[in-house]
């Protein structure tokens, strides 16, 4: 069962933990290494050292872990009979698919399509999901272009794509917009703007970059500069859209720009953004990698929004454990097999698991839950961001779940400081804290992470 607390009897990493790093060490590259798990002994939101110190973990594996460590419907799930033929029988989805591959992904994945969407391609990772949905963004495009499905490539597309030139690797890109993060393979590394140590030293290719709005906080102190702001971007956004030299097939945008440090824009943009993209025959990529499955208290971040006109392409990945792309328009499809295609094209067992998952959301109603502890923490943060001036700023996140973040002038000690007090936090982008606590996190979790942040604010 949870832990009814955090503790902490060492300093962390601990003398046991401190060891196994040494031993990984030897093996695998530990520099990154922010803590050594025992997930054996890791409950609901609380994760477990070797030391015997219990952490409250409102980081999640990057935002990863949805219903807690050990669930049991997830252990059910893990140790069913169809998770065992799922994990030692894995298809070649794309030439032999299991018989119950259609109930699976129905029962699942399309079970929470945002709306607008009934197909969807699955992979393994976030930037697998950019990657490939990049591509049918391409083939969508340059079908167009060539007058429709039904006409076949050119004999100069075919031998130029052989070299890598021209038409047949066509010069078009997808635009992306500045600090977002999409991912670390090539596609998806071209449109990730956020920090040099990801991008240094690979090719890159020639896409362009929008700017994203720099909102000032509190919103409601800074409504006209915002909207102004809003609008510099997206006129900005329109004139790449129509004037860069390799033509843009599709945008690609972060509801919440997580790794560039927890960048909010209103509705009103994406609206409008969505308009500009309609208006000049691209397409819109909404990257749900991390905002999605509820943490904003919707279940799609995009929900917020109220689109009347959905997105083309929702990328996914993180707390669904599987990866993809859902999408509703048949023409994203490619127009001949073998087009968008690899080995396993998904992954049964981990569709098996998110689908264990959403059950879990469900019967839990944790979606409504996220949203109103995410209220709570909000109102809690912002009176301390009161009571101790500087150590909160540029709070922002309100009204979106718990996907709560602030600014504070020595992030890096705070997040130290926070493991001592029993709380796993993390960071984003130059100075920011970032919340993505579990959607098991509930108000008596709250109050406990208030309190060390009290803690922290009078200490640092
Ligand atoms: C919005 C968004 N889109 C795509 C990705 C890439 O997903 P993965 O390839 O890491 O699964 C991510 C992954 N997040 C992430 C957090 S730290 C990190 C890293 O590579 O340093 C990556 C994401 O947040």
């Amino acid at each position: 069962d949870e832990p009814v607390g955090p503790q902490v009897v060492t300093k962390i990493p601990g003398p046991k933990s401190q060891k196994a790093i040494a031993e990984l060490h030897k093996v695998f590259d530990t520099r990154s290494l922010n803590m050594m798990a025992n997930y054996q002994q890791s409950y609901g939101n609380y994760i477990a050292d070797l030391d015997g110190n219990v952490l409250l973990d409102v980081y999640a594996q990057i935002a990863s872990i949805p219903v807690g460590y050990s669930n049991p419907a997830l252990v059910l799930a893990a140790t069913s009979p169809e998770m065992v033929s799922a994990l030692i029988n894995r298809p070649a989805l794309g030439n032999f698919p299991s018989h119950d591959w259609a109930a699976i992904l129905e029962s699942g994945i399309l079970r929470v399509a945002p709306k607008g969407m009934n197909q969807v391609f699955t992979g393994m990772s976030g930037s697998d999901a950019n990657e490939t949905a990049y591509k049918a963004a391409f083939m969508w495009k340059r079908q167009q272009e060539r007058g429709g499905p039904n006409v076949d490539f050119s004999e100069e597309d075919i031998s130029s794509t052989m070299n890598n030139q021209k038409p047949g690797s066509p010069d078009m890109s997808i635009m992306s917009f500045r600090t977002g993060f999409h991912g670390r393979l090539f596609g998806s590394l071209s449109t990730t703007r956020s920090k040099p140590i990801h991008k240094i030293d690979i090719p890159a290719f020639d896409w362009p970059q929008a700017p994203f709005p720099a909102l000032k906080y509190p919103l409601e102190e800074h409504v006209k500069e915002n909207e102004a702001e809003e609008k510099r971007c997206l006129e900005e956004a329109e004139d790449i859209i129509k004037n860069y030299h390799n033509p843009v097939a599709a945008v690609v945008i972060e509801p919440i720009q997580s790794e560039g440090g927890d960048n909010h824009a209103s509705p009103a943009f994406f609206q409008g953004l969505r308009e500009i993209t309609r208006r000049n025959n691209v397409l819109l990529i909404v990257d749900e990698v991390q905002t999605g499955v509820g943490a904003t208290g919707k279940f799609w971040a995009h929900d917020h929004w109220n689109l009347q006109d959905p997105p083309d392409m929702v990328t996914f990945s993180k707390k669904a454990q599987t990866a993809g792309y859902y999408f509703g328009n048949p023409e994203l499809r490619p127009n001949k097999p073998y087009r968008q295609f690899n080995t396993w094209m998904g992954d049964p067992a981990r569709a098996l698991l998110f689908r264990a998952i959403i059950s879990e959301i469900e019967r839990l109603n944790l979606v409504e839950n996220t949203a109103a502890v995410g209220d709570y923490l909000f109102q809690g943060i912002e009176s301390l961001s009161t009571k101790y001036p500087g150590q909160f700023q540029n709070l922002r996140g309100k009204g979106q779940g718990t996907f709560i973040a602030f600014d504070n002038p020595k992030r890096d000690e705070f997040l130290l400081k926070a493991k001592t007090l029993g709380i796993n936090i993390g960071g984003s982008g130059a100075s920011a804290v970032r919340l993505r606590p579990m959607l098991i996190f509930q108000k008596h979790h709250a109050d406990i992470l208030l309190d060390a942040l009290e803690k922290l604010a009078k200490s640092l």
